[in-house]
């Protein structure tokens, strides 16, 4: 099946600097891609980039088979309309109502007047705000003025939804509800969407898939799971991943230190588990074969992508440290030792 992204060794750069170096990755219809970066890492140029208001120095970018890169002015406002944008401060107008709002990309369109009505009163129940029709934007929360900038970028039915920090300017629970919504509106119209964010705990919860750039390269693209291992080898991810990843209490983190003890120690590791290695009774196996005792110091289980998965920090003391690590090395998706605490501190 042909792309509907397809973004092939894009280069941008302003005067000197670049910002985006090589970038190419490409999106199925009905992926749930999240775009992660620090401040500085591309997402914004590349952005502007997907939504040709900035045209990349080299390479092609492919929406729905068009190559944005070789369209006229002209050829890009209809291309253009493909795209539905969701923004992080909702870029309402204030004067307009709610139907006045998402009627707007309507007319642009050239949709016939009579339909909007329709149109519109099917947005507000996809969107879950049946009859706000006659409501301002003032009167509405900032949950609910995000509903109403996605029924907005839904209203001229674009192939791909690319939503620009849309959870920013939200409240967890605002967040919760506005992520839940682009998850159903997935399921239910099947539409594409790409989250551009800074927040791991965003992407976390909401994407299938996710790139990660850094300093305009794309560093990763792969599952929560792939960046939790290959975060043990690359501080970016390392870094991102502290936002969401169970930190070593204070009492441990004090006292730890990177190489074994002469004394009798603990050995403290990060473990990541997914699917059966979520579910494998680990502590005993671990006492069983190994007579290693595994305390849990941090983390848990969740589910990820339907997945049960473990994000877990343990102390492990024993007499068969060695092969209860090689053990885990082998049942888990990723084992990384933190460092070593005496037994008795
Ligand atoms: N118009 C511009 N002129 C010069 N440099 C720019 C311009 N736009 C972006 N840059 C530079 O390109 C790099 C990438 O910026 P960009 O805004 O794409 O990052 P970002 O990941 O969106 O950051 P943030 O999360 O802070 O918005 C930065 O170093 C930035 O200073």
């Amino acid at each position: 099946m042909r792309p509907i992204l397809d973004i092939q060794h894009v280069t941008h750069a302003f005067g000197h600097h670049t910002a985006l170096h090589d970038i190419s990755f490409s999106i199925k219809q009905g992926e749930v891609v999240g775009l992660i970066g620090r401040s500085g890492a591309g997402k914004s140029t590349l952005l502007r980039c997907l939504c040709a208001l900035e045209r990349p120095q080299q390479g092609h970018i492919l929406l729905d088979g068009v190559d944005l890169t070789t369209q006229t002015e002209r050829q890009l406002v209809r291309a253009r309309r493909k795209i539905g944008l969701v923004f992080q401060h909702f870029n309402l107008l204030t004067s307009r109502t709610v139907a006045g709002n998402i009627a707007l990309p309507l007319q642009i369109a050239g949709r016939p007047r009579k339909d909007h009505a329709k149109r519109i009163a099917e947005l507000l129940a996809l969107v879950g705000l049946e009859g706000f029709e006659d409501k301002y934007p003032s009167q509405l929360s900032g949950g609910q003025k995000q509903r109403v900038g996605i029924a907005r970028a839904l209203a001229a039915e674009p192939t791909l939804l690319l939503c620009d920090e849309a959870t920013s300017a939200l409240d967890p629970e605002s967040t919760n509800s506005i992520l839940a919504l682009l998850a159903d509106i997935n399921r239910t119209l099947g539409l594409t969407i790409i989250l551009i964010t800074h927040e791991m705990e965003v992407v976390r919860r909401f994407a299938q898939r996710i790139l990660v750039l850094d300093h305009g390269r794309l560093v990763e693209d792969g599952s929560l799971l792939d960046i939790l291992r290959d975060g043990q080898e690359n501080q970016t991810l390392h870094k991102l991943l502290a936002d969401i990843r169970p930190s070593l209490p204070a009492f441990i983190a004090e006292n730890l230190s990177p190489s074994p003890l002469t004394e009798p120690h603990k050995t403290i590791i990060r473990l990541v588990l997914s699917g059966d290695s979520a579910t494998t009774p680990l502590f005993s196996m671990l006492y069983a074969h190994y007579a290693v005792k595994a305390t849990l110091l941090q983390g848990g289980v969740t589910t990820i992508s339907q997945r049960l998965s473990g994000d877990i920090i343990l102390s492990l003391e024993g007499e068969h440290i060695e092969q209860a690590l090689a053990f885990l090395k082998t049942a888990t998706q990723s084992m990384e030792v933190l460092g070593y605490v005496p037994s008795h501190p």
